[in-house]
C-alpha cells in the first residue's frame, strides 16, 4: 500500500492504497455534489500575514507550520507557509466574492494535500507529515441554515468555532480513539475575523454563518487497523480495487488451456456485471503462492478453476474474511458472487461494531474510569462538562501511554438519572461523553 520516503513523516501511496482512496473521493465526491457543493483549488501556499491572521487559531499550532523560505540559491523576501488547512487562504476572497445575500450559500470543496510538520511519532496513514483530504468550507446567511446535529467538548472543538461534530472511529488493538472525519459549525468568528459580510434583503449588513468538514486518507489507515488480521488486509469490497482474484490451478495432465480459458470468461463476466475482478495467470507461482499472496493484499474474494470445477462447470469461490468455500454453478456466477460480496461487506461491518461495541465500557466513579482505562476501552461516563475538570482528566491520565482525552458526546444520549455525578469531579453530571487515549 505504501512505500517508505527518506524524508520522514512523509509516505509514498502505491496504487493499492491510491485506488482507495480514489473510490472512496468518488462516493464522496457524488454525495456532496448532490448538495451543490462545488469542488476548486486554491493555492498550496498561504502569506505570513493572513496565516497569523488569527491568533487562537494559528498559536498553538504554529510549531507544525511548513515554511519556503528560499528559491534556487536565494532567499525569499517573506517567507510563505504551505497550506496546513486552508481558512486563511480561502477566506480573504470569501470576503471579497460575498457582497450580497445573492451571493450566498456559497459552498467550496477541495480535493487536496495538506502539511502539518509534525514531531509525534509518525505512522503511515494515520500520522504523516503531508497527507491527502477534502476540505469543505460553507457559508450561509443565516445560522439556521449552518446549524447541523455529535458534539466535541469545547476544548476538543475547533478555536473559534460554535461546535464540532466528529465520526470518532477506536482502534481495538491499541484501544485508541481516533478522529476520521470531522464537521465545524464556525457560527460568525472567521467571518468577524475575514470581514465575511454581506448585504441582506433588508439592505441590512450581516456576517455569514460558516461550516467547514474534513476527512482524510488518515481514514484508510483506520480500515487496514480494524478490518485486518494476522493473514493481511482484509479490504471491504466496496473499496477493493479488486473484488475478486480468479485462480486457474491446472493439474499435470488436464486441459490447461480450458481452465485459462474458463478463468478468463470467468473475469469478463463479473467484470460486465460492474465486479472488479482480475486473473492471476502467472507461470511462475503456484496456486497456493497466490491464495496467500492475495489474502494478504485483502481481496475481499477469491475464485479457484481447477479441473474438478471445470469438468462440473462450476467455480469454487473463497471468502477472505471467514474463509469459508462455496462451489458456484457456472450460470449462476454473477448473481451469486455480488450476494457474496454484499455478505462480506454487511458481516465485515457487524464484526467490527461488534469489536467496537465490545471496547465500550460504561463507567460512573474516578476507579472504575482508571481500571477501563487500563483495559484499553472507549469509556462512556456522565460528565459535569467543565473545561477544568476536562483538563484535570488530561492531567490525571498522563503516562507513557499518552493521556486520555475526551472523544466526542454521542448525539444519542444514554438516560442521565436525576443526582448522577460527574465521573471526575463529583458535580452534577450534564452528559454522557466517550473517554480515551486517542491518536
Ligand atoms: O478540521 C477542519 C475541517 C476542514 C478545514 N479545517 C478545519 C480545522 C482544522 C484545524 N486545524 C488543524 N491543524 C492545524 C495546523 C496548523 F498548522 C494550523 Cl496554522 C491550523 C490548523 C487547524 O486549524
Ligand atoms: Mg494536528
Amino acid at each position: 500500500m505504501i512505500e517508505y520516503y527518506d524524508i520522514s513523516g512523509c509516505y509514498i501511496l502505491r496504487p493499492w492504497a491510491m485506488a482507495i482512496w480514489e473510490i472512496m473521493q468518488k462516493f464522496f465526491d457524488a454525495e456532496i455534489k448532490k448538495m451543490d457543493i462545488q469542488n476548486c483549488y486554491f493555492p498550496l501556499f498561504v502569506s505570513p500575514g493572513v496565516l497569523q491572521k488569527e491568533k487562537d487559531h494559528v498559536e498553538g499550532f504554529a510549531p507544525e507550520v511548513a515554511w519556503v523560505t528560499k528559491s534556487g540559491e536565494s532567499e525569499l523576501e517573506v517567507p510563505i507557509a504551505i497550506r496546513p488547512t486552508s481558512e486563511t487562504v480561502m477566506y480573504p476572497y470569501y470576503s471579497k466574492w460575498i457582497r450580497g445575500h445573492r451571493d450566498l450559500p456559497l459552498k467550496l470543496n477541495q480535493w487536496c494535500n495538506v502539511v502539518r510538520w509534525e514531531f509525534s511519532h509518525p505512522t503511515p496513514f494515520i500520522r504523516s507529515r503531508e497527507f491527502l483530504w477534502q476540505e469543505g468550507h460553507t457559508a450561509f446567511a443565516t445560522k439556521a441554515e449552518a446549524d447541523a446535529e455529535g458534539k466535541k467538548s469545547e476544548m476538543e472543538k475547533f478555536a473559534g468555532g460554535l461546535y464540532t461534530t466528529s465520526v470518532e472511529a477506536f482502534v481495538p488493538n491499541t484501544g485508541r480513539g481516533i478522529q476520521g472525519a470531522t464537521s465545524h459549525c464556525l457560527g460568525q468568528n472567521f467571518a468577524k475575523m475575514f470581514e465575511i459580510n454581506f448585504e441582506n434583503e433588508k439592505g441590512e449588513k450581516g456576517m455569514v454563518w460558516q461550516n467547514s468538514w474534513a476527512y482524510s486518507t488518515r481514514t484508510i489507515g483506520v480500515m487496514v487497523m480494524v478490518h485486518g488480521d494476522d493473514r493481511g488486509l482484509v479490504l471491504p469490497p466496496k473499496v477493493a480495487s479488486v473484488q475478486v482474484i480468479v485462480i486457474p490451478v491446472p493439474y499435470k495432465d488436464a486441459d490447461t488451456q480450458a481452465i485459462f480459458d474458463a478463468c478468463s470468461a470467468t473475469v469478463a463476466s463479473l467484470s460486465e456485471a460492474g465486479i472488479r475482478a482480475k486473473a492471476d495467470s502467472r507461470d511462475n507461482y503456484s496456486p497456493g503462492w497466490k491464495y496467500s499472496h492475495w489474502e494478504m493484499k485483502g481481496v475481499p474474494l477469491r475464485i479457484e478453476i481447477g479441473p474438478k470445477d471445470l469438468a462440473n462447470s462450476q467455480v469454487r469461490a473463497v471468502r477472505r474474511d471467514n474463509s469459508a468455500k462455496t462451489d458456484i454453478p457456472r450460470d449462476k456466477l454473477v448473481e451469486q458472487v455480488k450476494e457474496m460480496l454484499d455478505n462480506i461487506q454487511q458481516s465485515l461491518f457487524d464484526a467490527a461494531k461488534q469489536k467496537r461495541d465490545a471496547c465500550i465500557q460504561t463507567v460512573k466513579t474516578w476507579d472504575e474510569f482508571v481500571e477501563a482505562l487500563g483495559q484499553r476501552k472507549m469509556i462512556l461516563a456522565p460528565w459535569c462538562d467543565e473545561e477544568e475538570v476536562e483538563i484535570e482528566v488530561k492531567t490525571r491520565t498522563k503516562g507513557e501511554m499518552g493521556a486520555c482525552k475526551s472523544l466526542c458526546s454521542p448525539f444519542d444520549q444514554p438516560e442521565l438519572l436525576e443526582g448522577t455525578k460527574c465521573f471526575a469531579s463529583g458535580k452534577p453530571a450534564k452528559k454522557w461523553t466517550y473517554w480515551g487515549r486517542s491518536y
